[in-house]
């Protein structure tokens, strides 16, 4: 898995999605990387055999659907509150093109993206679906 953020000023988000990753046992790399400030750096990752893409990004928010563009796995992204309190991110990520999906999750939500990712991880893993089951039950007790 790919966790991806158009600038170190996202890490705050990062460090969310990483708290779930890490709990989970799932294996992982970070980068930072920006559609608009280096966009080769970002086809080069976008490239890369990553199961699931999670791409954090506050503003305009092109990250997600650029590395969309690139691969047929599955992308998902974050919007960051930057400014607008992530309005402008969140209706930038969900408003992909018909064709090229992008799975957007809330606002700052690092927490589901990671979730989210865990969940079509665990469509082929058995034991990851059952520490799915569990972190359910925890929560509900
Ligand atoms: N949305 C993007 C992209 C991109 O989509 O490629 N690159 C940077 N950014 C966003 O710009 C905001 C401010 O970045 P700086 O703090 O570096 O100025 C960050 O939230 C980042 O995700």
């Amino acid at each position: 898995m790919l966790v991806v953020m158009g600038s170190k000023s996202d890490s705050h988000i990062a460090e969310k999605v990483t708290k779930v990753l890490d709990e989970f046992g799932i294996e992982y790399d970070v980068e930072v990387a920006s559609a608009h400030r280096n966009p080769k750096k970002v086809e080069e990752l976008a490239k890369k055999d990553y199961d699931v893409f999670i791409a954090i990004a506050g503003l305009s928010a092109a990250l997600p659907g650029v590395i969309a563009s690139y691969t047929t796995k599955t992308v998902i992204g974050v919007p960051v509150s930057a400014k607008l309190g992530g309005l402008d991110a969140l209706l930038s990520i969900a408003q992909m093109p018909p064709g090229v999906p992008v799975a957007a999750v809330g606002i700052d939500n690092g927490k589901n993206a990671a979730l989210l990712a865990i969940q079509i991880l665990a469509l082929k893993d058995e034991s990851l679906r059952k520490k799915l089951e569990e972190y359910r039950e925890r929560m509900r007790s």
